[in-house]
């Protein structure tokens, strides 16, 4: 008989935590080493990466397709050598928007049939425009009739690729699957986005810095339109930066306690979204200071709400909506409509636990107001969210007996996430 697991109880702390924490890789940059090294031309080194569900689910679908990924010297590294990419083939996309969206450009290539399938949640995320457009490219794509998962692309070895135009505004994935495979295919790639404007902005920078960190030539001269040449990808070694998503919830932790967290090994350049979250959680009350070792955040013992567009840093909305409960002012965080078609609707799961809890907030249809008042304990549902996971270990931190519903959905991004946030507990001074 199946079991369900019993409900995490979140550590709570009524003094300031105290900590170092040392991160694993960021999942969007080593999804991305991945891909790169697998249309590559010759075995790449992808050093520091993120082991967890999604990067798994990529490496699979990778080794699915012919290439070979394997661990290599502690285990702590990942060797990929490229293969031409061939079908027939089943990938398993999880609910990683990565595999879902960077992997079918990819399967274009394959010499043979290609059926991508995943989690019940990735049928209802959006695909259809990436669809469309690899059709436009030349690629022969069979979906379920509505534009989402189940699909199969039928590759015939080789693609023509050349110029399409795309409304990218449900997702920035669909722009840098394209562009991610696109120096393989016969003419590159022109992708121009058209519609309301592209969330996740940093993605896209990150897509194409790792490209032409890769050897592809890419032209990003006009907005919202991306030329990748055709040709080869040279690549050798690739290093993972540590995931400054996932710092998001273990810097709350200081804010939250009125500690001090330092994240170890903070990255001086990043296109990662991570990047505002120190400029960000000081005007939420805390200060930053960095050094060689890192970068500190001390938390005041104050919260202040903040008001915030979060069209560009989506993925971190969980925990600054966390926090945003905790404090003592208002918060209006907006821009974030796509958000409804993430790992789960964040906006209606946020403000549903939250309210659950006792908190006050409104639900818009592009974001949340979140007003101050006292919380309580309760059960805060993960929605198989690992997002929505790390937010209720944040709320724990200063409500008592909060218990996280499916804590083990951190695995998506970070399988030791109830370890590590433990030991900062427990660090506390
Ligand atoms: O390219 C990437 O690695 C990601 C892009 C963003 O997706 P959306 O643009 O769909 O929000 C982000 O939310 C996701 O977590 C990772
Ligand atoms: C939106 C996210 O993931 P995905 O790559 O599945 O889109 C996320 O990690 O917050």
């Amino acid at each position: 008989m199946a079991t369900t697991a019993p409900h995490w109880s979140a550590p709570t702390t009524r003094r300031p935590v105290d900590a170092s924490v040392s991160l694993p890789g960021s999942k969007s940059m080593t999804n991305r080493a991945l891909v790169l090294a697998a249309l590559g031309t010759e075995p790449t080194l992808v050093r520091a990466p993120l082991l967890s569900r999604d990067t798994e689910l990529m490496a699979a679908a990778l080794r699915r397709l012919g290439a070979e990924v394997t661990a290599t010297g502690s285990g702590t590294d990942l060797r990929v050598t490229p293969h031409p990419p061939r079908g027939p083939a089943t990938v398993d996309v999880g609910n990683a928007g990565t595999v879902m969206r960077f992997v079918p450009p990819l399967a274009a290539l394959a010499d043979g049939p290609v059926t991508f399938d995943g989690d019940a949640r990735a049928r209802e995320r959006p695909v259809g425009p990436l669809l469309a457009a690899l059709r436009d490219l030349g690629a022969t794509v069979v979906d379920d009739g509505r534009g989402a998962l189940p699909l199969v692309i039928h590759g015939r070895g080789e693609l023509p690729g050349g110029t399409v135009t795309l409304d990218a505004s449900s997702s920035s994935q669909f722009v840098s699957a394209l562009l991610l495979s696109g120096p393989r295919f016969a003419q590159g790639v022109e992708v121009r986005h058209v519609g309301a404007p592209v969330p996740s902005r940093p993605h896209l920078d990150m897509t194409v810095a790792m490209l032409r960190e890769a050897g592809a030539r890419v032209v990003t001269d006009t907005p919202d339109v991306w030329r990748v040449a055709p040709g080869p990808l040279r690549t050798t070694a690739i290093t993972v930066e540590l995931d400054l998503s996932n710092a998001a919830p273990f810097l709350a932790a200081a804010l939250v306690t009125g500690g001090r967290v330092t994240i170890n090994g903070w990255p001086e350049n990043t296109t990662q979204p991570g990047s505002v979250l120190p400029e960000l959680f000081t005007r939420m009350g805390g200060t930053v200071h960095r050094d060689p070792a890192g970068l500190t955040l001390h938390g005041t013992g104050t919260i202040q709400g903040i008001s915030a567009d979060l069209h560009e840093i989506g993925e971190l909305t969980p925990t600054i909506a966390a926090v945003a409960a905790l404090a003592e002012t208002p918060s209006r965080l907006t821009g974030i409509a796509h958000l409804r078609r993430h790992e789960t609707d964040r906006i209606a799961a946020l403000a549903r636990e939250i309210t659950r809890l006792g908190g006050n907030v409104t639900e818009l249809e592009d974001g949340l107001v979140i007003e101050p008042g006292p919380l309580h304990g309760g059960v805060f549902h993960s929605y198989d969210d690992h997002r929505m996971a790390t937010s209720g270990a944040v709320l724990g931190l200063a409500v008592p007996e909060i218990s996280v519903e499916n804590i083990a959905t951190t695995g998506k991004t970070m399988p030791n996430f109830p370890e590590l946030w433990g030991e900062v507990v427990h660090a506390a001074t």
